[in-house]
């Protein structure tokens, strides 16, 4: 069941020092008159779920919005409300009021403890506050100087605060005295545009927690109330250097704010709720699994007209957010050490997990004395005409049947609050006690290995490459290279070619990584044939050309030239020439790697007058000043590629620049056939196919993350090499769209043959 946020706009009346106008005005119910900020003649209507203005009372809304909210977390639920506006809009007004006109915080407890009262339930309320200020967490109610709390998520990606206080209430009168005090280690300060102006995102939390008599089960539902800083206009508010420091953090907080609206409105693959603090604390109410209600508060007057037109226009895209709520149980288990550990370092709650998604009941209590009413509203959901939610049509029926006959059956998804969750099985079947978990998770952990290994081996490797997105090949070709760039370092030339042609494989379209490549064999066969002549008791050639005599080296330069080239033949003949050349020469100078030639031949060698470092410059004028060279090279028609006197390992860039001829194999794609055939593979597929197929094996580390505990998904992703970041975007993306679909719409596309694969799948899916 997807519910959209709910955007309510409220227009503050004007204030004594500002000059009334009719810019800004109320028609009907629904609708917000704004004069055009542009061209004053013209007017710009908005459209919203419910619209008030200066006259409507605190009570007025509660009563129609806020009420029917809170109630939902009575069904087990999460809710959540805020404000947004500019600065002095009035959010803190509608969020908190003031002793003679309480706004919702008050007004919400108060309703909540009337519930308590009305349905003779054992409800545990617990509040928790604490505000964003500069991008830093601080408790409220028990502030320390200078400790702020980390954000977290646990094991099933819901975010949490550490070591955030939570305190038990037991009526609205200890409520409000924690809160009153509360409020007073809130920053709040005095600007030109608001006298008390909120510096900092406040959220209040509010926890329900009862036992179901029927279903034997504890539900929890949540409350979060949000007052928003409010979005700054610097010109005016004329802040110094403090407020503008707090202004830029507010400022930049619900910019990130209005991208992570735009990108859950767009389909976007990345929403950046990471991007502030406030957004990451809010993602479970934008888009998330909680109920969610947005107050824009409006300040009238010509002077705010742009401002308006923008908070109003950001309204409007909010109304299109979809939240999938879904109900909260809460089990007891066992306390294992890894709870213990993660209670030390902070996490909410411990011993208790929130397993999301079973249908929500209305408090057993309060059924059984209300009957004849809960019947009633029964109906009205199950018709479909109620306010209630999909899950709360589900909570009548049960009540109805006394209990709930799907509850075995649904599949579960799972929650937690702070505390490691329970692996659930697809079908609905708890594995309640801990070794059973960890088995589970050990077993799934050994199939994505093998199935990894399975793709590793059996798979056609391009089908392979050809599921990953751009972004992981080009990642993956730079990972191979760094290794062989290591290789070629150290001198194994052979693996570090094998690793450039598997870099080249992930990026076809890396022309300078093909022209390396060919380079490389060229060397590694140099290298061979006089690792071949020195075995054979030949002149080593690591020798130097004595600077007299250089010319005369020419030829042997050339031969190695042409070895590279088609002339092999040429070659061949050449190298004999000075193979012979130097076995005839080898009268007792080989040993101090001197070689001298009989001066008839035109092979003369000395290796002691030149440094090892001058060979390189010499070589290449050699060749150019060779005439014998060069009468060859014309009538060959053979590039200048000068071979090398010995191997120098990672000297390839050194070396001439002219480049080896590409010699293609036969029936083999050049690079731009390569990418217009992939193109026109990616043109056939169904363009609503979204999947980001960033490789098979992190689509099952995103499975098994859904399905294992924390402690496992982090080995996990340590075997497969996942780094953080990578590990976060995954689990983004597997929160938002379900590892479930993602392996579904894999299988059918690559229609995988292997059992072992099919089996696996079949598992996930
Ligand atoms: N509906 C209203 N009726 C009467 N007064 C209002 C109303 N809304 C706001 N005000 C008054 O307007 C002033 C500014 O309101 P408020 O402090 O709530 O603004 P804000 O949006 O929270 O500002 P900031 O973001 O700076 O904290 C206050 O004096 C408040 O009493």
């Amino acid at each position: 069941m997807s519910h959209k946020i709910k955007v309510v706009c409220r227009v503050r009346p004007f204030l004594q020092k500002e000059k009334p106008d009719s810019s800004v005005t109320v028609e009907g119910k629904t609708v917000l008159r704004v004069t055009n900020p542009r061209d004053n003649t013209k007017d710009i209507r908005f459209n919203f779920d419910a619209c008030y203005g200066a006259r409507t009372s605190q009570e007025t809304i509660y009563k129609n919005d806020v009420r029917p909210l809170v109630e939902t977390i009575f069904t087990g639920l999460s809710a959540t409300v805020f404000c947004y506006g500019v600065t002095g809009a009035g959010k803190t007004h509608t969020i908190q009021g003031s002793e003679q006109d309480p706004g919702i915080i008050p007004r919400a407890l108060e309703h909540i403890f009337m519930h308590q009262r009305q349905d003779a339930a054992d409800y545990d309320i617990r509040i928790s506050y604490f505000e964003i200020y500069k991008e830093a967490v601080f408790d409220l109610l028990k502030p320390q100087d200078n400790v702020t709390l980390p954000i977290r998520e646990d094991a099933s990606h819901k975010i949490f605060i550490a070591g955030l206080t939570e305190r038990k209430v037991t009526s609205f009168e200890h409520f409000d005295a924690i809160y009153q005090r509360a409020l007073g280690n809130r920053h709040t300060a005095s600007t030109k545009l608001n006298n008390h102006s909120s510096r900092s995102h406040a959220i209040l939390t509010v926890r329900v927690e009862w036992a179901d008599d029927l279903t034997k089960k504890t539900w929890c539902g949540r409350l979060h109330l949000i007052d928003l800083a409010g979005s700054e206009d610097n010109r005016r508010t004329e802040n110094g250097r403090d407020r503008m420091a707090e202004s830029s953090a507010i400022n930049r907080s619900l910019f990130v704010l209005g991208q992570v609206v735009e990108a859950l409105n767009t389909g976007s693959l990345r929403v950046p709720f990471r991007d502030s603090k406030m957004t990451r604390i809010l993602q479970d109410s934008l888009g998330g699994e909680s109920l969610g209600m947005m107050i824009v508060n409006v300040a009238p007057g010509t002077v705010f007209l742009q401002d308006t037109h923008n908070t109003l226009n950001f309204a409007t895209k909010s109304r299109e957010v979809v939240n999938k709520p879904v109900a909260h149980e809460v089990v007891e288990h066992k306390w294992t050490a890894v709870d213990r550990l993660q209670h030390h370092r902070g996490a909410a709650r411990p011993a208790r997990t929130v397993i999301v998604g079973t249908s929500p009941p209305k408090a057993a209590k309060r059924r059984r004395s209300h009957d004849d009413i809960d019947q009633g509203s029964a109906k009205r959901r199950a018709d479909g005409t109620g306010t209630g939610t999909g899950a709360g049509a589900g909570a009548a029926k049960r009540h109805s049947d006394g209990v709930d006959p799907g509850a075995a059956k649904r599949p579960v998804a799972r929650h937690s609050d702070g505390m490691p969750t329970q692996p659930l099985r697809r079908g609905g079947a708890r594995l309640a006690d801990a070794k059973g978990a960890s088995q589970e998770s050990s077993e799934i952990m050994a199939r994505v290995l093998r199935i990894e290994k399975q793709l590793n081996t059996q798979l056609d490797s391009s089908a392979v490459i050809d599921m990953f997105t751009p972004a992981t090949k080009l990642k993956t070709s730079r990972g191979w290279l760094k290794h062989a760039r290591e290789l070629e370092q150290k001198g194994d030339l052979d693996k570090a070619l094998v690793h450039f042609e598997e870099a080249l494989r992930y990026a076809p379209e890396l022309n300078k990584l093909e022209t390396h490549i060919a380079r490389l064999r060229a060397r590694i066969r140099r290298h061979k044939r006089r690792s071949s002549l020195q075995s054979h008791g030949e002149a080593a050639w690591q020798v130097e050309p004595a600077a007299s005599k250089r010319d005369s080296l020419g030829p042997l330069w050339l031969a190695d030239g042409l070895a590279e080239s088609p002339n092999l033949e040429k070659a061949k003949r050449i190298t004999k020439k000075v193979k012979l050349a130097a076995r005839n020469a080898t009268d007792g100078s080989v040993h101090d790697r001197r070689i001298s030639f009989s001066a008839r031949t035109p092979f003369v060698l000395d290796a002691g007058d030149l440094e090892p470092g001058d060979r390189k410059p010499v070589t290449t004028k050699l060749l150019a000043k060779s005439s014998a060279a060069a009468r060859l090279q014309r009538r060959l028609a053979v590039p200048q590629t000068p071979g090398d006197g010995d191997f120098v390992p990672g000297s390839d860039s050194d070396e001439s620049p002219a480049k080896p001829k590409k010699r293609r194999a036969p029936g083999a794609m050049g690079v731009r056939e390569l990418l217009e055939q992939r193109q026109k593979r990616e043109a056939k597929r169904s363009p609503d196919v979204k999947l980001d197929l960033a490789g098979f094996n992190e689509i099952c580390v995103a499975s098994a993350l859904q399905m294992i505990n924390s402690a496992e998904a982090k080995k996990l992703m340590k075997l497969q090499g996942i780094g953080k970041r990578r590990a976060e975007q995954i689990q983004e993306n597997v929160r938002r769209d379900g590892p479930i679909r993602h392996i579904a719409e894999l299988r059918d596309r690559l229609q995988f043959k292997n059992k072992l694969i099919l089996d696996i799948l079949s598992t996930f899916a």
